[in-house]
């Protein structure tokens, strides 16, 4: 009742079957071998991948009642035993969920309040900053009290520097659009998926055959141009998988935020990606570092916010100088697995 996917070995499953250093890249070739919904065995069980734009959307937006199941992991079951607002479900899921929203919003998540703690923490970053008189910074010094690499990955791309046109363009928007500033960095380096689980049989997504020669009819209209209709994994992959109740699913928003489609540099740090022609911020629905529909990150309001306070208030106090040629610096992931792990450099922050 599962889709199709490569064969697993007993007990481990398709573990080793999986480029450990860059899991994205196995995950894309699976999703060329055996489509965008495809099964991999995570020991003993099973784990249904949705790969791409259209898989992911189906699933979290189109149907997000029934995919907002938080997927089963039997050493945080233990520990939380159904607590929390991340692993919970049910009933007691939306309660917490409800309320962790109304105290963020209490607490200021997206207004003045908030923004002026913030600044507040990031004036003390920016002192710290300037007792290293210009020198050399070490990364975890750094990484203790900002994502350096946000920083060293706007500034080293040779198109940053001071003297460019477009640089420039992109601080005008800084004060306008905190999306510039954090986008290009958060599409390169995503944040891993939290299992999501399917809580009822697939089966009950069509009520009866009717239903179901609608709705697949319909998808065939909307589809008809990346369908293969002859073939017909295509249909069996992609729309009539009968999953059991509490199949575990990997949505993979890295396979969205790497679309070559919306993203044509998908390896690259380049905020191109987010500006159209007139070199104004541009929204792309392929954009789902915080996920979509019902489980969407609770705090991306917060974490917005305070990406943009910390970059600009950065940009606005120091003069960032690499200590090699910014062309030489590579900002390729060190490691990606469920996430993304970016390299790490060394900087000076001259004051200005
Ligand atoms: C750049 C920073 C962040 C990114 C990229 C991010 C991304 C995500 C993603 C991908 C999920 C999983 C959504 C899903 O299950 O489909 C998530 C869940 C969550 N995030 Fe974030 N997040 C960020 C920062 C934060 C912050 C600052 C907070 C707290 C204030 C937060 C609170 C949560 C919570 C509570 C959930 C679980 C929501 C639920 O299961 O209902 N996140 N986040």
């Amino acid at each position: 009742k599962l889709p199709p996917g490569p064969t697993p070995f007993p007990i481990v499953g398709n573990i080793l079957q999986l480029y450990n250093k860059d899991i994205k890249k196995s995950l894309s070739t699976l999703a060329q071998e055996y489509g965008p919904v495809f099964t991999l065995y995570f020991g003993m069980k099973p784990t249904v991948v949705l790969h791409g734009y259209e898989a992911v959307k189906e699933a979290l937006i189109d149907r997000a009642e029934e995919f907002s199941g938080r997927g089963s992991f039997p050493l945080i079951e233990k520990v939380l035993q159904g607590l929390g607002i991340i692993f919970s479900n049910g009933e007691r899921w939306k309660q917490i969920r409800r309320f962790s929203l109304m105290t963020l919003r209490n607490m200021g998540m997206g207004k003045k309040t908030i923004e002026d703690r913030i600044q507040e923490e990031t004036l003390c970053l920016v002192e710290a900053l300037k007792k290293t008189n210009g020198s050399p910074c070490d990364p975890s010094f750094l990484l203790s009290c900002v994502p350096c690499n946000v920083i060293s990955s706007i500034i080293f791309q040779n198109r940053f520097d001071y003297s460019d046109q477009k640089f420039h363009t992109l601080t005008k928007y800084f004060k306008e659009n905190a999306n510039i500033v954090s986008s290009p960095w958060i599409q390169l380096y995503n944040a891993f998926p939290i299992l999501h689980y399917l809580p009822g049989s697939h089966n009950e997504f069509f009520k009866n055959f009717a239903d179901q020669k609608k709705f697949i009819l319909e998808k065939i209209k909307e589809h008809q141009e990346t369908l293969d209709l002859n073939n017909p994994r295509d249909f069996i992959d992609y729309f009539l998988i009968k999953m059991e109740k509490g199949t575990n699913i990997v949505t993979s928003l890295t396979s969205v935020l790497y679309d070559e489609k919306a993203f044509p540099n998908p390896e690259k740090f380049d905020p191109n990606h987010f500006l159209d022609a007139s070199g104004n911020f541009k929204k792309s629905d392929y954009f789902m570092p915080f996920s979509a529909g019902k489980r969407v990150c609770a705090g991306e309001g917060l974490a917005r916010m305070e990406l943009f306070l910390v970059l600009t208030k950065i940009l606005q106090h120091f003069t960032l100088k690499p200590l090699v040629d910014p062309k030489k610096i590579d900002t390729t992931p060190i490691l990606t697995g469920f996430g993304s792990l970016p390299p790490f450099y060394e900087l000076c922050f001259i004051p200005i």
